[in-house]
């Protein structure tokens, strides 16, 4: 299922304002990218960009490439709502359909994808779901309760579930954690471990250590200068990233000395 990504030349902008420029990167399949640098570098606009969802701010739009296993995702006949399909996404906040219960929310995708689908296959692949997300001994007994009254780690782990359920090839994280309490980052990063054999993940953190702990390869991104865009100043291996990076600014942030 997983797939590999590769961005040429990537510029991104809201309006005018160019916020991104020229990334270039691979991101390859069954491995977890990190994206690390400091705020209003562009992470998470870059991050946006990869399931097309940047294109939903008011004329916002980007400029070069983005394949995913030689397909361009931006191609003219591209559309969007597939590539969302298929490019799946975690906020900051975990964000259950308030008034869906717990099985509801991870079927909702499901039904939409496919109107016919039987009874018997959707509560399968709902409890398939939530295994994969390790929910499934916590809520088996209440998957008519609403998803809002599950705890925080809880919640973020049921929209965990909700975006596996529809089988993406990606899973584009976006700092799933800040708003969680240690036990419940720890069971999301073990879950991100476990799920990195079956998908392309890219997660943006702020937390060095969580980077340091989960990913294979790191991205450090930069801002040029103050008003300037954010651009990518380096990616390698995640351990060569924190041992020996190529480039000053990396080190300075991976130090602490700024961001
Ligand atoms: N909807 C928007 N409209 C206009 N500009 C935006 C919008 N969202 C972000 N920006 C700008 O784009 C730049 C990159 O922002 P982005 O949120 O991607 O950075 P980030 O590295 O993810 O930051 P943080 O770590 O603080 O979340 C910033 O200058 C920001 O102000």
């Amino acid at each position: 299922m997983a797939k590999r990504i590769e961005v040429k030349d990537l510029d991104i902008y809201y309006g005018s304002f160019l916020a991104v420029q020229g990334v270039s990167m691979t991101i390859q399949p069954r491995s977890i990218t990190a994206l690390i640098g400091p705020s209003g570098c562009g992470k998470s606009t870059f991050l946006r960009s990869i399931n097309r969802m940047h294109e939903l701010v008011p004329n916002a739009r980007v400029e070069g490439q983005i394949m995913m296993d030689g397909e361009d995702l931006y191609g003219p006949t591209v559309d969007p709502v597939g590539v969302r399909r298929q490019v799946g996404m975690v906020f900051q906040r975990p964000n259950p359909f308030p008034t869906m219960s717990i099985y509801e929310n991870v079927a909702a995708g499901l039904r939409l994808n496919n109107q016919r689908i039987k009874k018997a296959d959707l509560d399968d692949l709902v409890e398939r779901s939530l295994r994969a997300a390790n929910l499934w001994t916590e809520v088996k007994d209440r998957l008519a309760k609403p998803g809002s009254g599950l705890s925080g780690g809880q919640q973020q782990r049921l929209c965990i579930a909700r975006a596996v359920a529809v089988q993406p090839e990606v899973l584009l994280m976006d700092e799933p954690c800040s708003a969680l309490d240690p036990i419940s980052t720890q069971a999301i990063e073990d879950l991100m471990t476990e799920l990195r054999s079956e998908y392309t993940i890219v997660i943006v953190t702020h937390n060095m250590q969580q980077a340091a702990r989960v990913s294979t390869t790191t991205g450090f991104f930069n801002l040029r200068g103050v008003g300037q865009p954010g651009e990518l100043v380096e990616i390698d291996e995640t351990t060569k990233i924190f041992s020996a990076p190529g480039n000053k600014a990396t080190e300075d942030y991976i130090s602490g000395r700024f961001g």
